[in-house]
């Protein structure tokens, strides 16, 4: 039988001492262990998510309690404990006491034996003492205070409160740990939205309609698309209601030609297809062939015949491809902060000095595809973060230096986007506020006599 604990402490080796990325390595996991149980894959998957979610906040109750700090213990132990320490803290349906000698029991049988009183200390005094702990106060320093509170990286919440102030800023924080639904859109050239609810409905499954976004539903107690009959038939796309803003940006008309230059796993080119009803058709690029794979897997399911996947660097010219599209999408790499409540690792890798090169990777991507714009067409500019570096300042920056117009989103997208009042041409969504996770957008329209 699988030891669920044991298979989460292995997850927790690969991704916080080998720097493996969390969805890869999970995601590989439950696929070898499909004898698991729904119950217990939910269980090894929050174990795995939640540790890492929490990770400063539990290293500094750990260190609270041990003589040996954190940084120097040695790795399979500091992840027992930090698994033993998530389950007293945030599981209700573990008992402390189990979640003690669950972890002694680990440690044992990993083969560290003489640390097992090491352990047993440690997570007994965790669990006794929970009001034994000094913890940093937020009067002393925001930055520090979030850094245990929300496990946030000092830098990344000081840059974040010089853009949206502390109320904001927390916000994200909040949202950065709290549960997100399973947002899906109906690919409606396939299906028709009552149809997909009707299906929907017939497995028991939950759902509420996002109105103002077509073909947007929020599943209700479902994480996970598996199983879901509606998404085997290609009826049904994972999609957050962000990432379905940027095809209603483009303003896709019947027989457009749309050029997708970073599209893995495929998000916003399956929508661009399924927008163009089988007409006219959807490029989707990437850099490596696994990149492609994944589009491709997901072209396969959804059985559309309008879009095609290849391996392509975005950073390269393709002279077959000046002047030929209707609309490019870039949806750009970028620091991820607007999805840290999906994949809670990004906010540990990411550093300053990669946010700067990323700002960089984006400009030079730009520098090459607005040439792939045709004259009149548009060029749609995403990313799923909230720093204005990669956003509002690039945005701006290619306005300046490129022949294009800025679209005013206001006239294209659901009015509850936009505060009444405001200047705006480009959207910044910060996670949660509008019920989606952090994004920006902003598109332009090439001038027609370029
Ligand atoms: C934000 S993700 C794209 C998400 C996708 N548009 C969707 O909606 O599913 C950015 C993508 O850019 C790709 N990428 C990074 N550098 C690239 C390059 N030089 N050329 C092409 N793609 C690149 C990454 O592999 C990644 O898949």
């Amino acid at each position: 039988m699988t030891d669920v604990r044991e298979t989460a402490l292995v997850c927790l080796m690969r991704i916080l001492e080998k720097g493996e990325y969390s969805h890869v390595v999970l995601k590989e996991v439950l696929e070898a262990h499909e004898e698991l149980e729904k119950r217990d894959r939910a269980f090894l998957t929050r174990l795995v998510e939640g540790t890492i979610e929490h990770l400063y906040e539990l290293d500094y109750i750990i260190d609270t309690f041990s003589k040996t700090k954190t940084a120097k213990q040695k790795p399979v132990i500091r992840e027992i404990l930090r698994m033993g320490v998530y389950q007293i803290r945030y599981m209700d349906s573990v008992p402390d006491r189990a979640a003690v000698n669950e972890s002694v029991r680990l440690t044992v049988k990993r083969g560290y034996g003489f640390f097992k009183g090491f352990v047993n200390g440690v997570l007994r005094a965790v669990s006794g003492n929970p009001d034994g702990i000094s913890w940093p106060k937020r009067e002393d320093g925001f930055a520090q205070w979030a850094r245990v509170k929300y496990s946030m990286p000092v830098w990344i919440t000081e840059k974040l409160l010089s853009e949206y102030g502390e109320e904001r800023t927390e916000g994200l924080l909040v949202c950065g740990l709290s549960e997100r639904p399973l947002t899906v859109r109906c690919n409606e050239s396939r299906a028709s939205l009552e149809e997909t609810e009707e299906s929907l409905r017939s497995q028991n499954i939950g759902f509420q309609r996002v109105e103002d976004v077509p073909g947007a539903l929020l599943l209700e107690n479902y994480d996970n698309p598996a199983g879901i009959r509606a998404f085997e038939e290609g009826h049904l796309q994972v999609q957050d209601v962000s990432s379905m803003l940027v095809g209603l940006a483009a303003q896709i008309k019947p027989g457009d030609c749309v050029l997708d230059v970073c599209a893995a796993p495929g998000g916003k080119s399956l929508h661009a297809a399924d927008l163009l009803a089988g007409t006219g058709h959807v490029e989707a690029r990437d850099l490596t062939p696994e990149k492609v794979a994944l589009i491709r897997e997901n072209i396969r399911r959804s059985r559309l015949t309008n879009i095609s996947a290849k391996v392509w660097d975005a950073l390269n010219e393709d002279p077959e491809k000046i002047k030929s599209a209707d609309v490019v999408l870039a949806d750009l790499p970028c620091s991820g902060m607007g999805i840290i409540g999906r994949k809670s690792d990004i906010k540990y890798r990411l550093t300053e000095a990669s946010e700067e090169e990323l700002c960089a990777l984006q400009r030079k991507i730009l520098q090459v595809v607005w040439k792939y714009v045709k004259p009149g067409g548009r060029l749609v500019f995403s990313t799923c973060t909230v720093f204005p570096g990669e956003n509002r300042d690039n945005a701006r920056w290619f306005l300046e230096h490129y022949p294009f117009e800025q679209v005013d989103l206001k006239k294209v997208l659901p009015k509850r986007f936009f505060a009444e009042g405001e200047e705006y041409y480009d959207l910044q969504l910060l996670p949660g506020e509008k019920g989606t996770d952090g994004f920006f957008i902003a598109a332009f329209t090439r001038k027609s006599d370029t």
